[in-house]
């Protein structure tokens, strides 16, 4: 149980508490970020971390004799040819992560309100926007013109859902796969964010890496990749788990960092890699407080949520593909269900869940759990009118949204986020700077983006360290309107 806030304390004898540059996080930004540093010959950092294990957001549990994933489950684009990888495929090579293509459209079953309905036609045909939605968004780019909601471009391109089978078949894949993808509805997401984000990770032609969507089965975890990156150069004394950051004070000369138990750290440089939703929140304190244009980038982004409901039955009773689509009268209610219990992932489990997202799961997470059952249960006989369903065995959902270490699974670019905005989550604050997948612009939500921004971030830290050129990132003090709203 090394370093735990209660036993720093009489640990300051054995590691000191000064370094050159503190890590704040050790999930994927922050273990990249480490390895950056070693591999730049500094050794002199610490990997400061709230719970007892690396890998952040990527976290197991232990379900139906399983280990399934609470967090990130896919490696979203792989690799096509020799074209870019996605860095997550690469350590998962490395690493022979047991992994599974998953099926996202060609192996899916639909149901509403009165149990098996085929509406896979409407299913099909709703992904047929998706390249006028992508194109109106390009061209938007090309003429510098200003960003709109994803409805609206729906709207614009005529892709409008009319009734619950149109509508469930737009939050999983309409034109851009959407809230399933983005955790939040078209009406709150950008259009140029959500499509550029789609191409730079899915299509190839825009620098993608490819359309495939890589589902980790292995039984060590899909955590288990950074875990074993982070043995590979980390020595004990460069990690410090279960320790709480509570305040975080800067300056151009410094960074100094109180822990819950009140132990010190202090160093020359910090890179804080908590959640968009950790800074959003007040779980920690900055002091100054963190100037204005960087308080208006953490408030205007958002922390969307995305929620996995898992339930085991003594045995199968559902669909024999990989997916179903389930179509309520109100949009995005219990929607989209995938079965483990299937040949290609855990067969004879009894185990299938069901996904929710944005409002609806911080919905789900004020109520209790039996609520929240019934209400599942609710669903599952209506999809399967002529089947006497029992109870589950067990059921688990986590809550994203209301844990103090993450407030919400992964941001999402709303339209009225611009692209200074971005850059100003970004920016350092004197000796403090910020990374993680909230802070990459191409890969916003995803796990590689927290890779490249881990990487991009310790690279410039490490330039300072080194005693090169150490120049404050580029920012906007004051993001200002084309147009004044008052003319007279
Ligand atoms: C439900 C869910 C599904 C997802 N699905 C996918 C997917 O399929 N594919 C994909 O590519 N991505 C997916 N993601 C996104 C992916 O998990 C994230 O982009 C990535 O893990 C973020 O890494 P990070 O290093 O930026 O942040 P984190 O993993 O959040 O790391 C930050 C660390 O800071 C620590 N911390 C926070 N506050 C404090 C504090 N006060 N003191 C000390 N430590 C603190 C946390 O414990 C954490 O370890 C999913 C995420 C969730 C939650």
């Amino acid at each position: 149980t090394r370093g735990t806030d209660e036993n720093i304390a009489g640990a300051s004898t054995q590691r000191p508490n000064h370094h050159k540059v503190l890590i704040l996080g050790g999930g994927v930004a922050g273990v990249i970020a480490a390895r950056t540093l070693h591999s730049q010959g500094i050794e002199d950092f610490v990997i400061v971390d709230a719970r007892h294990e690396l890998g952040g957001r990527m976290m197991t549990k232990s379900f139906g004799g399983k280990v399934i994933e609470q967090g990130p489950n896919w490696i979203q684009g792989t690799q096509e040819g020799d074209g870019p990888a996605n860095p997550i495929f690469e350590l998962a090579n490395k690493y022979g992560l047991k992994s599974q293509f998953n099926d996202w459209f060609g192996s899916v079953s639909t149901y509403d309100a009165t149990g098996f309905v085929d509406f896979l036609g409407t299913f099909d045909s709703s992904g047929d926007g998706f390249t006028n939605i992508t194109i109106l968004a390009g061209a938007r780019v090309d003429s510098s013109l200003v960003d709109i909601s994803v409805r609206t471009g729906y709207s614009l391109v005529d892709a409008k859902s009319a009734n619950p089978h149109a509508r469930a078949s737009e939050y999983y894949h309409g034109p851009l796969q959407f809230d399933w993808e983005y955790a939040q509805t078209p009406e709150q997401s950008s259009l140029i964010a959500a499509s550029l984000g789609n191409n730079f990770t899915y299509n190839t032609d825009q620098g993608g890496f490819s359309d495939a969507n890589l589902m980790s089965l292995d039984q060590r975890g899909f955590k288990s990749l950074i875990q074993l990156e982070a043995a590979e150069f980390l020595k004990p004394q460069q990690t410090m788990l279960n320790a709480t950051v509570k305040t975080i004070s800067y300056s151009k000369n410094g960074v100094t960092v109180i822990l819950k138990g009140g132990n010190k750290l202090t160093a020359d440089y910090a890179l804080c890699t908590f959640s968009l939703g950790v800074l959003q929140n007040d779980d920690v304190t900055f002091t100054p407080a963190l100037p204005g244009f960087k308080q208006e980038a953490i408030q205007s982004m958002v922390m969307a949520t995305y929620t996995k409901i898992f339930l085991r039955f003594p045995q199968k009773f559902w669909f024999d593909t990989e997916m179903a689509i389930y179509a309520d009268s109100e949009r995005g209610r219990y929607p989209v269900w995938q079965s483990l219990d299937h040949p290609n992932f855990f067969p004879g489990s009894g185990i299938v869940f069901v996904t929710v997202t944005g409002d609806y799961s911080v919905r789900i997470e004020a109520l209790p759990d039996s609520q929240v059952q019934q209400e599942v249960m609710g669903v599952v006989r209506s999809m399967f009118p002529n089947v006497t369903v029992p109870e589950p065995t067990e059921f688990f959902f986590p809550r994203w949204h209301s844990n103090p270490l993450f407030r919400g699974s992964y941001s999402n670019w709303p339209p009225s986020f611009s692209s200074q905005h971005l850059d100003n989550l970004r920016a350092n604050v004197g000796r403090l700077y910020f990374a993680g997948e909230a802070t990459s612009r191409k890969y916003f939500g995803f796990l590689h983006g927290a890779y490249f921004e881990g990487l991009g971030i310790a690279k410039l830290i490490a330039e300072c360290v080194k005693g090169g050129i150490c120049t404050d990132m580029e920012h906007f003090p004051r993001i200002t309107n084309a147009r004044p709203y008052e003319n007279e």
